[in-house]
């Protein structure tokens, strides 16, 4: 089950819809006095058609037939030229805003912390800056513009029929009950049920996010009939809910034409007795019913964008509500030097019932290398995120340069940490777009040269060197010199390797680019070789979540516990021992 990010209340997203547009009153303001020139030349077209009908009825001069054909075309060139340049003047102040909007919500999105995207689901978030920008930006360009101008149209054309006879704008009223009732009755129904379906959607995605990510554990452990179960299931729902809104958009089409048949019938019919009693002329009926005919397509526009600005709503909400779930954009923090300290620290992962790590305690000075050793499931890589800030801990502290680790993630200038996985994400785009997302005005020569220091000599054999796009097969060995090349880059005091060197196998190449990486700056390496403690200043070794053991290495053999019988175990499996543990470091015999 996964616990969606906030949707914004109806309020919270007015008030964000007015702040972003306030910034374009005078584009808006502009915008709509163009629409409603638009709206009023041509609202002067029915009558003047009328007139026509009246003067040839009337058999006067010729003249006044040609006199009002010309105002009627005037009409007709203003309301063209004020709609095309009106129209695109909204579609350009709402694009300016919808573009500040995804921005926002982008940036938002970003600076959620790792635990709380665990917690939704990266497919929520993910259908949010797709779906729902998708649908707000469609409304936003298409649906908004021929709303408005279908709304100022509604309006004029309203008060056109009731300056020619207010018996025939009581017969037009006729229609407006039954379009109250259908918009009433669609928006109370349709909202809801959008903002179902699309948690409905991210859900099912999720689904399919996670088969398809672990398809390995899916195909070892035979999972694929209760995962297809899960996504069909989900599919199920989403789709009886599109299918309920779809029922509701039906029925309001259906009372709308009803409306209309309504309206229409009632203008003709009074039209007629009003010209049998000869109080009004067969002209001001033919105007009266043209008004009313030329209302049929921007009521139906109106009513029917109702539909998608309802949808573009329900994302709005969920956009707006991405801004909610994340502290405003924080203050640079400058960060001290590179110490990082533990105090107390205990985690628990937010579906999880016990804690991953508990009350650790544990002091690296700025520089100082420190080497995390435990069995796989001690903690380790859950303490590393915590130092790197991806997630807060749930008790005590973890302070990186005299600052919190969440909030040095933010410290002004170069990054205070960078983490270093197995898992090196490569965004499309050459060698060198990927490096100099680590310092975007490096230099050719400078990334060049940090590809040098971490052994990626392979990168100077491509076709167009760093400049060639990122190859397909590039193995897990190039990934990491990909990945230790841009903590040289980004240049942080703190840098926390997470079995970076787990894929040396014999050769030592990245061990040693792993050295060049961690020099002068303080590191945190989690170990999947007890040689990495050779040179470490401390040693840290973990178990259950805990630290059990702390200190120099050193020292620690010759403590004699645990870490000494790890090592022994190691020693015995290597025919070789690191030189430095071997007879000046090897513990005393007592
Ligand atoms: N995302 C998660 N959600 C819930 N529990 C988790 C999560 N990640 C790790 N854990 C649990 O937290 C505990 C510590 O795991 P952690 O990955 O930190 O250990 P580790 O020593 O780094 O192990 P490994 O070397 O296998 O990565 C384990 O019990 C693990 O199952």
């Amino acid at each position: 089950m996964t616990h969606s990010l906030p949707v914004a209340s109806v309020r919270e997203t007015a008030r964000t819809v007015r702040s972003l547009l306030t910034r374009r009153r005078g584009l808006l303001a502009a915008t709509l006095a163009l629409l409603l020139t638009c709206s009023a030349s041509a609202l002067a077209i029915p009558p003047l058609l009328g007139w026509i009908v009246d003067i040839v009825l009337s058999g006067v001069g010729a003249w006044r037939i040609w006199l009002t054909a010309g105002s009627l075309i005037a009409a007709g060139v203003l309301s063209a030229a004020t709609s095309l340049l009106g129209g695109r003047l909204l579609v350009i102040c709402i694009q300016g805003s919808l573009s500040e909007l995804r921005e926002d919500v982008f940036a938002a999105a970003m600076r959620i912390d790792a635990t709380t995207i665990e917690r939704a689901g990266s497919s929520d978030v993910v259908s949010r800056l797709t779906r729902d920008v998708e649908a707000v930006t469609e409304a936003g360009s298409e649906v908004l513009p021929r709303f408005v101008s279908a709304l100022f149209t509604i309006v004029l054309t309203a008060v056109g029929i009731a300056a020619l006879d207010p018996f025939l704008a009581l017969a037009a009223l006729s229609a407006v009950p039954l379009q109250l009732v259908a918009v009433s009755r669609f928006l109370r129904r349709s909202r809801p049920l959008y903002v179902q379906l699309r948690c409905e959607e991210s859900d099912r995605g999720q689904a399919i996010i996670e088969s398809v990510a672990g398809q390995e554990t899916v195909r070892t452990y035979r999972l694929a009939p209760f995962r297809l179960g899960l996504i069909a299931e989900r599919s199920l729902t989403a789709v009886e809910t599109a299918r309920a809104a779809g029922k509701a958009r039906n029925v309001f089409n259906g009372t709308l034409n009803l409306a209309e048949f309504t309206g229409l019938a009632a203008v003709l019919a009074v039209g007629f007795w009003r010209v049998e009693t000869v109080e009004i002329t067969v002209g001001t009926v033919t105007a009266a019913a043209l008004f009313f005919h030329r209302l049929f397509i921007p009521i139906g526009d109106l009513l029917s964008s109702v539909d998608d600005l309802q949808r573009a709503q329900a994302g709005l909400e969920r956009l707006v509500g991405v801004l909610r779930s994340t502290a405003p954009a924080q203050p640079r923090y400058e960060i001290r030097d590179g110490a990082v300290e533990l105090r107390g620290v205990t985690f628990t992962y937010p579906q999880a019932s016990t804690a991953a790590v508990t009350d650790l305690t544990l002091t690296v000075p700025s520089g100082a290398r420190a080497v995390f050793v435990g069995a796989s499931g001690s903690g380790k890589s859950t303490t590393a995120h915590l130092i790197g800030g991806l997630a807060a801990p749930t008790c005590g502290s973890v302070i990186v340069g005299g600052q919190p680790a969440t909030r040095a993630a933010q410290a002004s200038g170069k990054p205070a940490v960078m983490l270093v996985t197995q898992e090196t994400h490569l965004f499309s785009g050459t060698l060198a777009d990927n490096l100099r997302l680590a310092r975007a005005d490096a230099t050719d020569d400078e990334l060049r040269t940090a590809l040098r220091a971490v052994g990626a000599h392979w990168a100077a054999d491509l076709p167009g060197g760093i400049n060639s796009p990122v190859p397909h097969d590039l193995d897990e060995q190039r990934l990491q010199h990909i990945a230790l090349a841009r903590v040289l880059l980004a240049d942080p005091p703190v840098v926390v390797l997470d079995e970076a060197s787990a894929h040396a196998g014999a050769d030592s190449a990245l061990d040693r680019a792993v050295d060049t990486v961690v020099h002068g700056r303080t590191a945190i390496i989690i170990a999947h070789r007890l040689s990495h403690t050779e040179n470490a200043d401390i040693t840290a070794v973990f178990e259950a979540g805990r630290i059990i053991e702390c200190g120099e290495p050193r020292e620690l053999l010759a403590t004699g516990g645990v870490f000494r019988s790890l090592w022994e175990a190691w020693a015995r499996g290597h025919e070789q021992l690191p030189r430095t543990f071997q007879p000046p470091l090897a513990p005393k015999e007592k």
